[in-house]
């Protein structure tokens, strides 16, 4: 869903109204929030005074301002200014075929050499936009100001000192990772460096990115990591002070991005400016970042340090809980959010009456699938009948689980239902076997309790259906005397499944379906209204008989 077509989110839109606010002097900014429990003054009025951006800050932010460190570790490389980039009310508008169209509405915000900032939001938040526009890629229908160590941004020169590394790395996949940056070198710094000071300053990146390994190994046999380290590097060869990143741990594994982020940040201590977007960065990875400049709708919701955000969040209303990543909690509330206006539009019961519909052809395909196979490897007899029944109780035991595991799953989040599942399923399980060989022994209560699991009903339709119908005997291999099993009817009366009805247990199974299907709409509903106060009074218990009471 489009974010922009949507009403903004309560807490979204208060922000963004002391954001708007903010720009007319009257009301506090995120940053007077942000910054008041030990600065005591506003960021906001030095943004806008740019030409003495730097020297307004003196009491606020030079105190978190590292002293600018020349670029100390790549000595081989030519030497370069360290640059800030500040932009104050930046907007960015296009025209559609529907209208004007406004995707940055008016943002600040202030990136320092030294650190490493990171653009997050959701989808649609507006963060390609303004690294396009950072980067000067896109220039028509942007206003606002850009400015560069407080002076206004010229172009020309910006696009020297910065370097842009998309998300797909455009490699040449035949050179070696030595040819590459040689050809960079030679490509980027033309007289600037002599040709040994050119090999001498290559060396130095490879050991830098830790590169030297694989210098003689051909593109395109990197790994991810190493190839986004070579993009990286190949960047580095004439040193930019400023390095924009499109999503650049994209398909890398936790190891690799943990690697790759390490390096940025190493970079940005040696005085660079690295700015990169991130989609859903892991709780790590989070608290990494020197700075996170937040986006949604267009608007800046919060912009300070990582370990900041979420006693900010807490400040406008939005409690995230210990066991969250932050960072998937700023996409999730969004999302809860928007849902809820979605659900206004369609009711909850259609949204859950299309995922079950959306759900339940993938379920069925591959459990059909897995269940021929099954009937096929243990060899069971060729009967029709037999293959039929076979599949249509897999089916029904699978959609059963989906149920269950529904219910779950609008109940808890990923970390407690992990627990909640198995603790969930072991017993119907132990239910499901117990009394297994002594079926005519088994205690009255005992089996009363049994018919709580619907895998016991699963297995009893399984079993009558493999071997009840006047199944015919069990070939006995002529190495054995006796075969006590060897009749399929005595093997169901040791299962204590002879006197069942195939049908009955279907039907209990179907029943089964039903039931966790309602619960699972229920909870559901409860997970999407407790958040209100007005709905939500008493909790779940009293909920659900408030329900039933209505109904
Ligand atoms: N040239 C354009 N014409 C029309 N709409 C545009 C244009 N560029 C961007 N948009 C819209 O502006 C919004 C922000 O787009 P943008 O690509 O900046 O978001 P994003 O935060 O980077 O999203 P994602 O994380 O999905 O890449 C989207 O709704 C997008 O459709």
């Amino acid at each position: 869903m489009d974010s922009l077509d949507t009403p903004a989110p309560p807490s979204v839109k208060f922000l963004a109204e002391d954001d708007a606010a903010s720009r007319r002097g009257s009301i506090p900014t995120i940053r007077h929030l942000l910054d008041e429990d030990h600065e005591g003054r506003s960021l906001s009025g030095s943004v806008r005074s740019r030409s003495g951006s730097v020297r307004s800050r003196t009491n606020s932010v030079l105190t978190r301002i590292p002293t600018r460190p020349e670029l100390k570790t790549l000595t081989r490389v030519v030497k370069r200014p360290a640059v800030d980039i500040e932009f104050t009310d930046l907007t960015y508008t296009v025209n559609t075929a529907t209208g004007r169209k406004h995707i940055i509405k008016g943002i600040n915000g202030f990136f320092k050499s030294g650190e490493i900032t990171c653009i997050m939001g959701p989808s649609g938040a507006g963060k390609s936009s303004l690294m396009n526009i950072l980067v000067g890629y896109v220039s028509q229908g942007v206003g606002g100001s850009i400015y560069t160590n407080g002076a206004e941004r010229q172009l020309a020169l910006f696009n020297k000192l910065s370097a842009y590394i998309m998300q797909e790395d455009l490699l040449q996949s035949h050179l070696t990772v030595y040819e590459s940056l040689l050809v960079a070198a030679h490509l980027k710094l033309g007289n600037e460096l002599n040709q040994d000071e050119k090999r001498a300053a290559v060396e130095e990146i490879m050991t830098t990115l830790n590169l030297k390994f694989c210098q003689n190994t051909r593109v395109e046999r990197l790994s991810g990591g190493q190839k986004k380290r070579l993009a990286v590097a190949l960047e580095l060869v004439n040193n930019p002070p400023i390095i924009f990143l499109d999503e650049p741990t994209t398909g890398l594994d936790i190891v690799t991005t943990n690697q790759v982020i390490s390096l940025l940040k190493f970079l940005a201590r040696q005085g660079r400016t690295i700015v990169c977007t991130l989609h859903q960065p892991s709780s790590t990875i989070f608290h990494m970042l020197d700075h996170v400049y937040l986006l949604a709708k267009g608007f800046c919701i919060y912009q300070g340090t990582s370990h900041k955000l979420v006693p900010f969040l807490a400040k406008v209303g939005l409690v995230c809980k210990p066991t969250y990543n932050p960072a998937d909690y700023v996409p999730f509330e969004i999302k809860i959010l928007r849902r809820e206006y979605f659900n206004r539009w369609y009711s909850l019961k259609s949204y859950y009456t299309a995922l079950s519909l959306a759900v339940a052809p993938l379920i069925i395909v591959f459990t059909i699938m897995f269940a021929s196979l099954t009937y096929a490897c243990s060899d069971q007899p060729l009967s029709l009948s037999r293959f039929l029944w076979f599949n249509i109780n897999s089916i029904i035991v699978a959609l059963v689980s989906e149920a269950i595991g529904f219910c779950i799953g609008s109940v808890f989040n990923a970390a407690n239902g992990t627990v909640v599942t198995p603790a969930v399923i072991a017993p119907m399980l132990a239910l499901a076997v117990y009394g297994m060989g002594f079926g005519t022994a088994v205690e009255p209560y005992m089996l009363l309790l049994m018919n709580i699991s619907f895998m016991r009903h699963s297995l009893i339709a399984f079993s009558l259906t493999l071997w009840g119908n006047a199944r015919a005997h069990f070939i006995c291999p002529s190495s054995v005397v006796y075969c006590t099993h060897q009749d399929p009817r005595l093997l169901l009366k040791d299962l204590g499944m002879s006197n069942m009805s195939h049908m009955q247990e279907v039907y209990f199974m179907i029943g089964y379906f039903v039931l966790f299907k309602v619960l699972g709409f229920i909870l559901l509903k409860y997970r999407m209204t407790k958040s209100k106060n007005s709905v939500y009074n008493g909790g779940a218990l009293a909920y659900v008989k408030r329900l039933i009471k209505k109904s």
